[in-house]
């Protein structure tokens, strides 16, 4: 049935606000709903920016953005393809940190689906209620919230980082609106002040592990499967404990992925294979450090591990044996107890350090491993001192140092600190922007290390010949695709392409997956021209 009315007002996928014509409006059931005048879809957008320009802080600005999402979708989609690189730090990290951190304030509940480790046999309902009958869902979203950006449990209130990762889907992938659905996956949470905050609107009892935790989450994959079969399902900021269980659970019989360890695998990946390019060093050179073994540090390592296997022609064991991992016990060694499964593969043995290295400390780890890349995926801010980047600087001519810890108050170092420390040597890349830096007489321009450059890609490249999974070999091409675009000619070129060339990235990025996929035999349809495809699946924020 055909909406009518307030219906079409307040559906943000059919409004159009004041530019309904007056055709429109005596069709639509509109008359006396709106004022007399009619603008266009220009006019609409320089007002939103005015408006944003306007707004007297970062959060206030998300708070207004999300809003005209939440009411003329191609209105918000069309102002942000002008003002990709202004709104992304807005819309996304680091802002969304902080509509978190401050939800109580701003929202009655997120626009999202919301499911309860309560009622799993509620699952396939909410799925039903939020995207609507016959709804063509192409990808699914979802978070439990136990791990956002670098800022912890955040229960419900995480909602937020969906609607952020979402709305970059949409203007990177060009991702129609109508075919994305995410979901809150309410498993409680460990938050102290939110459980005894009158205010929350969440499961109010702690996180529930286990069996029941584990048939929430099938629930939710049986739901997805049989409503939408040929749809991908990103999981977004798990916690250490379940993410990667649930990509193990998952990877290779259910078309997912992981963001936080594929996502920001691959980006890393990308990153460093141009920083070789700089280095003027074979990939398989590489010695990694890897500070803060958790989720996003092993989704890294394991896909730099694939890369120097498959690209740079180690064997598995080789390509393991060039990763070190620092967590908060220090070094990673075998034998120490409480290791991740993750950890475990990159324990290395004592024997092959001093009896007397200090392996608590970064900078005395790094004198002792050599490395040629440092990566910081901790939380810990600061934690790459003026030593520890000297230190790197003295072993390697031109280190590879990415401090991506998210939000920008949680990152490991500046890179205004890391191109001084190293004189210029370092390449650098910083989970949230950085403005360029200027360094004897040379501008340095700063890689954005963050997995947005690469999940919409891969969804993308993914579900334009419709794959039954994501493969290694997927993410390998998208991780490629993402290197061959860096030029690294000029002297502070940066080691990834910038935020404001997304919509490119993702296309590169998608092209090469999905030509991947094609080849290894992966695609549920056949695609005569990949190229062709994208466009033809594009939705324009256009009236
Ligand atoms: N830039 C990106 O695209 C991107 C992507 C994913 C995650 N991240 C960021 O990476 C960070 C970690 O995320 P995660 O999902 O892996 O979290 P996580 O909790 O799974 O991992 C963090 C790890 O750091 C370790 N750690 C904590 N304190 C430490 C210390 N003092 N010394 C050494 N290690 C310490 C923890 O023990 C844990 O293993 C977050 O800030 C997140 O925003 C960035
Ligand atoms: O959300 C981001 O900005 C990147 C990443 O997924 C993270 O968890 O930090
Ligand atoms: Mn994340």
């Amino acid at each position: 049935m055909n909406k009518t009315g307030f219906a079409v007002l307040v559906d943000p996928l059919l409004n159009k606000g004041t530019a309904f014509t007056a055709e429109e409006r005596a069709q639509l059931g509109l008359q006396g709903l709106l004022p007399a005048g009619v603008q266009t879809i220009e006019q609409q957008e320089r007002e939103v920016y005015e408006r944003f320009l306007a707004e007297p802080t970062d959060l206030a600005k998300r708070i207004y953005l999300m809003g005209v999402r939440d009411s003329n979708a191609r209105l918000f989609f069309y102002s942000m393809e002008r003002h990709l690189t202004e709104y992304m730090p807005i819309v996304y990290a680091p802002t969304v940190a902080q509509s978190i951190e401050n939800y109580d304030e701003h929202y009655f509940g997120s626009k999202v689906a919301y499911v309860s480790v309560d009622h799993p046999e509620l699952v396939e309902e909410s799925l039903r209620a939020f995207a609507g009958e016959g709804a063509d869902i192409r990808l699914v979203v979802a978070t439990d919230s136990e791990g956002i950006l670098g800022i912890g449990d955040w229960g419900t209130n995480g909602a937020e980082i969906l609607t952020g990762k979402l709305a970059v889907y949409t203007a990177a992938a060009s991702i129609d609106p109508a075919k994305i659905l995410p979901v809150m996956v309410d498993a409680g949470t460990n938050r102290k002040e939110l459980l005894d905050d009158p205010r929350y609107l969440g499961n109010r009892f702690e996180r529930v592990r286990g069996q029941r935790y584990d048939d929430l989450i099938q629930a939710l994959v049986d739901a997805s499967l049989k409503l939408y079969p040929s749809a991908l399902l990103h999981w977004e900021d798990f916690g250490r404990p379940c993410a990667a269980p649930i990509l193990e659970r998952y990877r290779d019989t259910v078309l997912t992925l992981n963001d936080d360890i594929q996502g920001t695998g691959v980006t890393v990946l990308g990153a460093l294979m141009a920083a070789t390019k700089v280095a003027d060093a074979p990939l398989s050179d590489s010695r990694i450090l890897t500070f803060g073994a958790g989720t996003a540090g092993i989704g890294i390592a394991d896909q730099i591990v694939d890369g120097l296997e498959k690209l740079g022609g180690l064997t598995s064991a080789e390509a393991r044996s060039r990763v070190y991992l620092v967590d908060r016990d220090g070094l990673i060694l075998k034998g120490m107890p409480d290791l991740t499964e993750g950890q475990v593969r990159y324990a290395h043995d004592a024997s092959e350090f001093a009896a007397d290295l200090k392996t608590t400390s970064l900078a005395a780890v790094v004198d002792a491993v050599r490395p040629t890349a440092l990566i910081g995926t901790s939380t810990v801010h600061g934690a790459f001192t003026e030593d520890v980047v000297r230190a790197m600087a003295s072993h390697v001519e031109h280190p590879f140092i990415a401090p991506i810890s998210n939000p920008t108050k949680l990152a490991e170092a500046t890179a205004a600190d890391v191109i001084r420390w190293s004189e210029g040597r370092a390449s650098v890349v910083t989970g949230t922007p950085s403005a360029p830096v200027d360094y004897d007489g040379v501008t340095y321009h700063i890689g954005q290390g963050n997995n947005a450059l690469m999940y919409p890609g891969i969804c993308l490249g993914a579900l334009i010949p419709s794959a039954r999974i994501v493969s290694r070999g997927m993410l390998l091409a998208g991780a490629q695709a993402l290197a061959d675009m860096i030029d690294t000619s000029q002297p502070g070129a940066p080691v990834l392409p910038p935020m404001s060339d997304l919509t490119q990235i993702t296309r590169n990025v998608a092209t090469a997956v999905a030509e991947r996929a094609l080849e290894e035999g992966l695609n549920r349809v056949e695609v005569a021209d990949v190229g062709a495809a994208i466009d033809a699946a594009a939705w324009h924020p256009e009236y």
